[in-house]
């Protein structure tokens, strides 16, 4: 079990860290000044160098690293489990399950697939090009910016790191400053594994990310909500920098009146009161026929009691909300909402416990944001048209959640709906498959990653096309001066096609059977 949050007494540690404006790298401290923005610059620079240097391109190398990070996680396992526990009141076992498994497991995906992922993968060819070798080869981007988040402060921030190292890239790390502990040992132990030049950590409040954001980067990958995302995008177009955007949304969770409520409650109590409700990907809302409602809310509140105990404030499975902020926030959220079950606070241990509220109104302030807390809204529909037009008629969340024994009725809301992923007839699990691309749509997000597709997010397929010196009898047909009878060798190497009526028909014929046999050959 991590330390229990120190309420008013770390929140005033944490002010002075933001004011102080400290980029700390390895622990360097820098007065707050224009001095301080000159070493941002140089930091990048010197990132930038380490890349040019060429050394984070050689398989050999990129292995190396991996391994390397995967050593950082075995042997430094319990600092890592002690700072994510810190700031998060998280217990060892759950900080594990919730954070460390998926990092260990992306890292050996990685190091299983990846010299099959950097080799260049021939391409089909035309006709004019039958005698070349046109390959595509991944690339590095050159130096990236990985700006994580607080809620999953580690695995949020590593997993990322995994695949930017493993497509040769040099890495700007810059941890969440509200997960202050978690932000402290990555600085302290990622220089102690991997290439200090090319990986480098820059930990530091929203001063510190502004000053940063000037800088240019080759790819921008940010994890956090939709406001900061905006901002990130903005800094990033100014250099045409491409960005990866992991955002938020109000996540929705159909319940069928055809399903097993006992088993649905189950997995809806644990994916939305994980991390006290703070997972990007938590069912937000449930929203069923309103005949539903008192058996799910006597069904939650059996499956919290199996959880979590009878005093859910002792259980160490039950975290606490990341700062006073959020925990006002949450708050304010339940004001005039009517309460069936939960709604116990306590402000200097920033507990909230597990709630759930019925018959919301969905013009609520509950309904209008993401809750990224313990607090469960029902909100009453018809049925499933009524349902499915309420999430249409919304921003695209970021996950859907439908729970059926009617498995068409499932690929209906599929069809019918959008949002960054989907499970059927459970939550949060699609992110622990890393085959699938994780990420949001419209405002939930841009672009994605995990396993191959953050390889792929952090590399650029080269097109490569090499011709020889020879043959330029046949290159001759695009030089000027054109004439009608290069237009129709143009056609025929491109389109296939040729004028019947030309002389040179059968010579065309006969070429093309050539060529057929030839592309065939170099294909095969
Ligand atoms: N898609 C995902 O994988 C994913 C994962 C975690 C969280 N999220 C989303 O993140 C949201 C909650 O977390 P949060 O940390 O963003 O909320 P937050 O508002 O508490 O965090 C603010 C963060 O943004 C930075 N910031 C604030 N103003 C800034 C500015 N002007 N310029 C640069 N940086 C600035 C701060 O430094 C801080 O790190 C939720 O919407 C959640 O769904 C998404
Ligand atoms: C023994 C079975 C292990 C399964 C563990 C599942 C743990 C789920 C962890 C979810 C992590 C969610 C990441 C967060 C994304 C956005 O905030």
């Amino acid at each position: 079990m991590g330390t229990p949050p120190g309420g008013r007494r770390r929140e005033r540690r944490r002010g002075p860290h933001l004011r102080a404006s400290r980029l700390s790298r390895t622990g360097v401290l820098l007065p707050c000044s224009s001095l301080q923005d000159r070493a941002m610059e140089r930091e990048v620079q010197r990132v930038r160098q380490a890349f040019l240097s060429g050394r984070s391109r050689p398989l050999r190398f990129r292995l190396q690293q991996l391994e390397a990070l995967r050593r950082m996680v075995q042997e430094r396992e319990k600092d890592i489990l002690a700072a994510i526990g810190s700031d998060l009141c998280k217990s060892e076992l759950n900080a594990y399950t919730q954070e460390v498994i998926s990092v260990l497991g992306e890292i050996d995906f990685m190091l299983e697939n990846l010299p099959e992922w950097v080799t260049a993968k021939p391409v089909k060819k035309n006709l004019l090009t039958m005698l070349d070798e046109a390959y595509l080869q991944p690339q590095p981007l050159g130096v990236v910016l990985i700006i994580g988040a607080w809620n999953y402060p580690f695995v949020l921030t590593i997993q990322p790191l995994i695949g930017a190292i493993a497509a040769g890239n040099a890495v700007i790390i810059k941890p969440s400053e509200l997960s202050e502990n978690t932000a402290t040992i990555l600085a302290k132990l990622l220089p102690q594994y991997l290439d200090q030049d090319l990986y480098i950590v820059i930990n530091g409040g929203v001063e510190e990310t502004t000053e940063l954001l000037k800088q240019r980067f080759d790819h921008i990958l940010y994890t956090g909500n939709t406001a900061v995302g905006k901002i990130v995008m903005e800094a990033a177009a100014k250099h045409l920098t491409p960005v990866t955007l992991e955002l938020g949304g109000k996540s929705p969770c159909y319940i069928d009146k055809d399903c097993d409520l006992d088993i649905v409650c189950r997995r809806i109590t644990w994916g939305k009161y994980m991390n006290c409700g703070q997972t990007c990907i938590a069912p937000d809302y449930i929203l069923c026929e309103a005949s539903l409602q008192n058996q799910i809310v006597q069904k939650i509140k059996e499956t919290v009691k199996e959880f979590y105990g009878e005093n859910v404030k002792e259980s160490p499975d039950y975290e606490r909300i990341i700062n006073r902020r959020h925990f006002k926030r949450i708050l304010s959220l339940l004001e005039g909402q009517k309460i069936a079950f939960g709604g116990e606070t306590d402000e200097a241990t920033r507990y909230i416990a597990p709630t759930v509220l019925t018959d919301v109104d969905p013009k609520t302030k509950v309904m209008q944001e993401e809750i990224f807390g313990p607090v469960l809204p029902i909100v009453p529909v018809k049925n499933v048209d009524e349902a499915i037009n309420f999430i249409n008629e919304r921003e695209k969340p970021l996950a859907l959640y439908v729970f059926s024994h009617n498995h068409k009725l499932i690929k209906r809301m599929i069809d019918e709906t959008s949002s960054g992923g989907v499970t059927g007839n459970d939550v949060i699990m699609h992110f622990m498959l890393n085959s699938f691309p994780f990420g949001g749509v419209g405002s939930s997000g841009m672009g994605a990653y995990h396993g191959k597709h953050t390889f792929d997010t952090f590399s650029h397929q080269r097109p490569c096309l090499l011709k020889s010196l020879k043959r330029e009898g046949a290159n001759k047909l695009r030089y000027p001066p054109n004439s009608q009878s290069k237009v129709d060798w143009g056609k025929f190497f491109l389109l296939k096609r040729f004028n019947k009526e030309k002389l040179g028909l059968l010579l065309l014929t006969f070429l093309g059977i050539v060529a057929a046999v030839l592309v065939k050959a170099e294909y095969y």
